[in-house]
């Protein structure tokens, strides 16, 4: 039986304080597939990726990755098969150089020699950074969107089934963004993205999930979403460039 890389039945959580952040959500990803998941701030976004390696446990439902039950016996199969890129790469970026950055977690698995190297330049190479330039380079001297692929590389060197990205074009200038929506397009994984950013979902995903306040209120081809501004504006979401230039009616020259 073919299993989907991320199943996610009934989940819900609720934050100590009382905030219920998800609600029953159930979804399924298939292999290969790029979903984009839309909605506005505190919509529960960031919650939901949390559970998907375990910085989170789910309370009331079951989140599945690969055939394996998101619960503290299965985390560092789990963490090898889903690779989550955080919003904010300072959260993520932790030693002193981009090259041991991009090594840390091969080191963790035991991955040593020409086979560490190879990875580590392979991924770098990936993102675009170039390992003899930017390999001894320190980390917290870089740029926002440099680092993004720092972070970025760091996940991909441990070459995991699945990608989930939070925010990946957030703070990025449009050339940068750029490459990292061709980036993406490239890579043939199965990719799960939170974003703001709905031109980035228009072009990277054919599925888009909506939540709002906690429920998926969504789950279908994302034109037609993005082509429905009555449910954008019911989710306090704004139609995507893409789709929101006023008709612009070519006026019918009365001398034709
Ligand atoms: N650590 C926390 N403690 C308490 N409540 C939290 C915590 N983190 C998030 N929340 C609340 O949970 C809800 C969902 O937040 P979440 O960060 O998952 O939303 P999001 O869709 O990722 O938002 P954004 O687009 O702003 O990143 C919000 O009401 C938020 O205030």
């Amino acid at each position: 039986m073919h299993h989907n890389p991320i199943t996610i039945y009934n989940l819900s959580y609720c934050y100590p304080d009382g905030i219920k952040a998800l609600n029953s959500v159930s979804l399924s990803i298939r292999a290969t597939e790029r979903v984009a998941l839309v909605g506005a701030n505190g919509s529960g976004k960031s919650t939901l990726l949390m559970h998907f390696n375990g910085l989170i446990a789910p309370q009331v439902g079951e989140v599945i990755v690969g055939e394996l039950s998101v619960e503290p016996r299965n985390l560092k199969q789990i963490r090898n098969f889903v690779g989550l890129v955080f919003q904010n790469p300072d959260d993520q970026i932790f030693m002193p150089t981009v090259w041991e950055d991009v090594a840390f977690g091969l080191l963790n698995q035991g991955i040593r020699g020409a086979e560490l190297d190879h990875r580590v330049a392979h991924a770098l190479k990936s993102v675009e950074l170039e390992p003899d330039l930017y390999g001894a380079r320190n980390a917290t001297g870089l740029s926002g969107g440099e680092k993004k692929r720092v972070a970025i590389a760091g996940v991909l060197a441990m070459q995991p089934q699945v990608l989930v990205l939070d925010e990946p074009s957030a703070q990025l200038d449009p050339r940068s963004r750029r490459r990292l929506i061709e980036l993406l397009d490239a890579l043939p994984l199965t990719q799960l993205i939170a974003t703001h950013d709905l031109d980035l979902a228009v072009e990277l995903c054919d599925r888009t999930i909506v939540l709002s306040e906690g429920q998926v209120v969504y789950d279908g081809d994302t034109h037609r979403v993005m082509s429905d501004p009555e449910l954008l504006e019911r989710h306090a979401l704004e139609s995507p460039l893409s789709y929101s230039r006023p008709y612009c009616q070519i006026e019918h020259s009365p001398l034709v």
